[in-house]
Order: C-alpha cells, then sequence, then structure tokens
C-alpha cells in the first residue's frame, strides 16, 4: 500500500518550493495546478464549458485560456469562481488519480498530492495524512505580490478566497513554517520525512 500525503498551504505559502524539496529526494509529486491546467488545453471539454460560461472573449487569439483575464474575473466574484471550480475541479480530480495510480504502478511508495485547495474542497479523503505549508499572512502578501507583480488588491482578493492559513494550520496532520531561509524549510522537509518513515 502506497502512502498518500496531501500537502497544501495558500497561495504563495510555498508549496511548490516544498515540493520541489521533496522531489529532490525522489518522492513523486502530482500537482494540482499543473493538472488544473492540462485539463483547459484546447479541445478539453472543460475548456469548451469555461467558453460557454464566461464568453469567447475568455481565449487568447490562438484559442488558449486568458488565464489573466479568467482569474481577475473569478477572484473578484465568488459565484463566478464557484462556477469555475464545478467546471474544472471534477477533472482535476481525474486527472491526479490517473498520475497517481502511474506513480503506484512504477513502484513509488508515496505519492505527495500538492492540491491548494484540499480543505476548501473537502479532499481529505483523498490523502493518509496531510501537511501544511505556512507563512504568516504579512510573507504571504508580500511574495505574492513579488511573484506575480500583483497590487495589493489583487493579491488580497485571491487570498481571502481561501480558508485562512491559521485555520488549515489546526486542521493538518504536519506543519511547514515557510516564514524562515529556504534553508530553514529544508530541515523540516527532513525532519518530517524521517518521522513519517517516508519512502520514496
Ligand atoms: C483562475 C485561473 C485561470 C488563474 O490562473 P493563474 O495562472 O493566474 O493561477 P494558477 O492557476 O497558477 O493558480 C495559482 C494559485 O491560485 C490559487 N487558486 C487557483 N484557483 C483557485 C480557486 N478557484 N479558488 C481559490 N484559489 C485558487 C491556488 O493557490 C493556486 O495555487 C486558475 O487558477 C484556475 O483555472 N483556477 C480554477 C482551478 C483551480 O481551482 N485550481 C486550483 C487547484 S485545483
Ligand atoms: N523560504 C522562502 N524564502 C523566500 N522566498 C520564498 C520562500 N519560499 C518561497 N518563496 C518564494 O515565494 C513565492 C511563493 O512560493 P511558491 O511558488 O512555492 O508558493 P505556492 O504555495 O506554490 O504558490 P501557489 O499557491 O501560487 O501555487 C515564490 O516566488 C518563491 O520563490
Amino acid at each position: 500500500m502506497a502512502f498518500i500525503a496531501g500537502l497544501t498551504g495558500g497561495i504563495a505559502s510555498g508549496k511548490s518550493t516544498v515540493s520541489r524539496l521533496f522531489e529532490k529526494r525522489g518522492f513523486t509529486i502530482v500537482d494540482a495546478d499543473i493538472a488544473a491546467r492540462k485539463v483547459v488545453e484546447p479541445g478539453e471539454k472543460a475548456l469548451s464549458a469555461i467558453v460557454k460560461e464566461f464568453g469567447k472573449d475568455i481565449l487568447l487569439e490562438d484559442g488558449i485560456l486568458n488565464r489573466g483575464k479568467l482569474g481577475s474575473i473569478v477572484f473578484r466574484d465568488e459565484e463566478k469562481r464557484k462556477k469555475l471550480n464545478a467546471i474544472v475541479h471534477p477533472a482535476v480530480r481525474k486527472k491526479m488519480k490517473e498520475w497517481q495510480e502511474n506513480a503506484i504502478q512504477a513502484g513509488k511508495q508515496t505519492v505527495i498530492l500538492d492540491i491548494p485547495l484540499l480543505f476548501e474542497s473537502n479532499l481529505t479523503h483523498m490523502a493518509d495524512k496531510t501537511i501544511v505549508v505556512y507563512v504568516d499572512e504579512h510573507t504571504q502578501l508580500q511574495r505574492l505580490k513579488e511573484r506575480n507583480h500583483f497590487t495589493e488588491e489583487e493579491a488580497m482578493s485571491r487570498i481571502s478566497s481561501q480558508m485562512p492559513l491559521r485555520k488549515k494550520v489546526e486542521l493538518a496532520d504536519a506543519v511547514i513554517d515557510n516564514n524562515g531561509t529556504i534553508e530553514q524549510t529544508e530541515e523540516q522537509v527532513e525532519r518530517l520525512i524521517r518521522e513519517w518513515k517516508m519512502k520514496p
């Protein structure tokens, strides 16, 4: 039986950074954000459903989804964000299950599911244990603004569309504090691998 860990956090809290640290040690990551990009590629059913809901102006000239535009719509309108989730999430879960199965078939003993909305979407049944990557609100806002070149308002609207990170910490089996340096985060990842006896 493979061990399935659910890795989550808030937007820009450091999930990808922590995923890379696990990958460096040979672990397989199944990333919900990558699956969510895959299922809206041209020709995919979810993309047609998005066009039906949001209009064809949501596409760029070459038929590719205009992610910036869709983001600016859904993160300021909760109803529209829920509609997008209802279109995309079933396809994302299916894709992730497929990748998880492939990894297990290939002999992996642990699969790490990186799912930003693990708690919001009640997906904890997908994992044996949960890990939350935590940063304080100020650091989260700063890192998000810097990485995405967002204004304060754009960054805040994305943060507040998610469950508060402090609440996620309460729900987690393990917490990685990513307020410090990457080296300090790396030490915590190593400690967790030892504590949970995780094997790639
Ligand atoms: C709205 C979209 C087009 C914006 O794309 P963009 O390239 O700017 O952002 P990206 O996909 O890289 O997401 C960045 C982060 O935003 C947060 N986020 C994304 N979607 C959502 C959402 N529906 N609700 C809350 N937070 C979200 C996550 O923390 C994610 O890691 C895109 O995020 C999307 O299609 N979202 C719906 C699918 C989804 O819920 N994805 C999250 C994992 S399943
Ligand atoms: N310990 C750290 N010190 C300094 N910067 C960091 C640290 N950890 C992450 N960052 C930076 O913060 C930003 C967010 O990190 P990352 O992309 O890993 O977050 P994420 O949780 O995967 O984000 P998203 O929810 O958008 O997918 C990135 O620009 C990253 O380089």
